[in-house]
């Protein structure tokens, strides 16, 4: 989509709009200071190396009509460390699925601040020189077009809060250049892409012959032979100030086809890429006055969508599926740099042609890529988040535009207003010749080229027909090898399904089998641990049992000592009994002789005591 200076000379786009002069700079009031921000999108030590594509992240808040639904978000965003998280629910299972972007804009985050500190330094790259572009992809009712138009101006001319990239990325421009006093230029085009036909959104239609000229002359993309992509017939419009540019875009966006989808009530159906190309003059280096130019492409694709969501149908339908088609090329566009294949398929649709230069070409980059935080829109935001993960890893080798001098860009310029004063003179003075005879001839010479070539590319195409039909032919099978495929695809999904199924009865065995196994394992540990204290036990019981049977030998010795003194203890008892039975009968023989004798004398003694007694009464008488 970008030109090099030559094709700007060249008036590659239409051919320049002529002016008196080149910088026929405006001069508006009020002034403001430069407004650049930090140099995140390009470190300008890196110039000339390659960058990788950045990528920003912008999830929407949830809609009135979602609020009311009760809509559940499954989107978290972090701005701080750059993640989107998508909460999902599997099988009764939080899977989390967590990327990571360049930045990232939660549903809080205002159109300002978005385009301060993302926007803001890729315009200032544009004002050095370089080729940027900004595209906004994203489900369709996503935010694509809010956040690159937003609102345009309100009634004062002042931006308003929900202005989007494209007038604010205007107003820093003018602004800037403005600050630096510069002498500047600008131009810019808008066209749509849709239905892989492109449209010029700024022609005035009104103009009847121009739109025949229009008819005769379709806008076409044409390639240069250095891998730049011209877009022929397209109207350049030399803009003076912001509000005339956003004059002209709301002319512009007023002419896009729109219509009403279930997933957004003013769905652009077409791809936009607005265009803005500054030539700014440096300060003279000696005799020489240099002239820098640098282009901002600033892309709202039409949304991705899921064709029976979205509800469309018959016309609708088709145009979805365009607009599908021209993504899944884009798409693959990105996976092949991605991969570094050899072969980049960029000529299969007009978008990727158009955008050639800003995937892994010379120009900056930078995608918006725009999601829903609805639950309802969960497969649509993945494989956005896909998508725009995949074109973090595209990389461009970004060179500032090689600058002009003063004096080649304005010979540039005169020769094609003579060129058109010749035409005009030649109009109006010769009856039914409508070119300068030179020009016929030249044309004619041409055309006879051309007419080579036709036949040529006849040639070509009978060629291409054979082809085309063996390819064909070979689709044909191959559909009915995709339509075997999709019913095994089918049964592998039904197994798929019992097998998940069948995994999560396993898994939850398997849980439990690991509780039983660790119930057990600590049963055994107990085990080992009682056993190891019996043994410990039964060694000391063994000891003890060793010292008992010692004592109990001991004494039993003991005991056979006893019996052995008893046996003597007993018969030495009898013996004394028996000695003392003798001795007790001889002791109670020689008492009872005794007593008997102690009778005998007391009888004696009481005969002797009465006869003293008797004697003495005697005597006493
Ligand atoms: N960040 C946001 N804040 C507030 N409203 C938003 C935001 N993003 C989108 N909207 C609103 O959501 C609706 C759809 O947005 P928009 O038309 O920009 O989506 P889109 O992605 O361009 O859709 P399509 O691909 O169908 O054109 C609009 O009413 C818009 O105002």
């Amino acid at each position: 989509m970008s030109l090099t200076p030559d094709q700007f000379r060249k008036g590659a786009m239409g051919g320049l709009v002529p002016s008196p002069s080149p910088f026929l700079t405006p001069r508006p009031e009020r002034r403001r200071a430069d407004s650049r921000g930090p140099d995140w999108f390009f470190n300008r030590q890196d110039r000339d190396k390659e960058v990788n594509v950045q990528v920003l992240l912008r999830c929407r808040p949830l809609s009135e009509d979602e609020q009311k639904m009760n809509v559940s978000r499954v989107i978290s965003c972090n701005e701080l460390k750059r993640e989107v998280t998508v909460l999902q629910n599997v099988a009764n299972k939080q899977v989390d699925r967590v990327f990571t972007f360049d930045k990232v804009f939660g549903p809080k985050a205002q159109q300002r601040t978005i385009y301060d500190q993302a926007i803001a330094p890729i315009v200032n790259e544009v004002l050095d020189g370089f080729n940027c572009t900004v595209f906004a992809y994203g489900q369709t009712g996503t935010g694509k077009t809010y956040t690159m138009e937003g609102g345009m101006r309100n009634k004062g001319g002042d931006l308003p809060a929900e202005a989007g990239v494209i007038p604010r990325a205007v107003r820093q421009i003018f602004d800037t250049l403005e600050a630096q006093n510069a002498d500047y230029s600008m131009k810019v085009t808008f066209l749509e892409l849709y239905n892989e036909e492109i449209t010029d959104l700024l022609a005035p239609e009104e103009s009847s012959r121009y739109a025949e000229d229009r008819q005769r002359k379709p806008i076409s993309l044409m390639e240069d032979g250095k891998g730049c992509v011209i877009v022929r017939g397209l109207e350049e419009e030399a803009v003076y100030s912001a509000n005339e540019i956003y004059t002209l875009l709301e002319r512009g966006a007023a002419k896009r086809r729109t219509a009403d989808t279930l997933l957004n009530k003013r769905s652009s159906r077409s791809h936009s890429v607005f265009s803005i190309t500054v030539h700014i003059k440096e300060s003279a280096v000696g005799d020489e006055e240099l002239i820098k130019c640098g282009k901002l492409n600033l892309v709202d694709l039409a949304g991705s969508e899921n064709i029976s969501r979205s509800g469309a149908r018959e016309g609708r339908a088709r145009e979805a599926g365009e607009i599908n088609k021209s993504l899944l090329t884009l798409g693959r566009v990105i996976s092949a740099l991605v991969e570094h294949s050899a072969h980049i398929p960029y000529r299969d649709s007009k978008l990727t042609r158009l955008l050639r230069d800003s995937l892994g070409g010379k120009t900056k980059t930078c995608i918006i890529a725009t999601i829903s935080p609805s639950a309802h829109s969960l497969e649509e935001t993945l494989s956005t988040l896909d998508y725009a993960y995949r074109a973090k890893n595209i990389k461009n080798r970004p060179e500032a535009n090689q600058k002009m001098s003063k004096a080649v860009l304005l010979k540039d310029l005169y020769l094609e207003i003579e060129r058109m004063k010749e035409d005009v003179r030649a109009a109006r003075d010769k009856n039914g010749i409508y070119i300068p005879h030179e020009r016929f001839v030249q044309e004619e010479a041409e055309k006879k080229a051309r007419m080579e070539k036709i036949e040529q590319l006849e040639n070509d195409l009978n060629l291409s027909e054979k082809q085309s039909n063996k390819y064909h032919e070979l689709y044909l099978t191959e559909q009915e090898q995709r339509l075997d495929l999709e019913s095994v695809l089918k049964d592998c999904k039904v197994n798929l399904e019992k097998t998940r199924k069948e995994l999560l009865d396993l898994q939850e065995n398997h849980r439990a089998a690991i509780l039983t196994l660790k119930e057990k394992e600590f049963i055994i540990s107990k085990l080992l641990c009682s056993e190891s204290s019996l043994i410990e036990r039964a060694k000391e019981l063994r000891s003890d049992l060793q010292h008992a049977s010692e004592d109990i030998n001991s004494l039993f010795a003991k005991l056979d000592d006893k019996d052995k003194m008893e046996a003597e203890n007993r018969s030495i008892v009898l013996t004394f009994g028996s000695r003392l039975d003798q001795r007790l009968k001889d002791l109670h023989k020689t008492i009872l002789g005794s007593v008997s004798q102690q009778h005998q004398q007391l009888r004696c003694m009481e005969e002797h005591a009465h006869s003293f007694l008797a004697s003495k009464c005697d005597v006493r008488e």
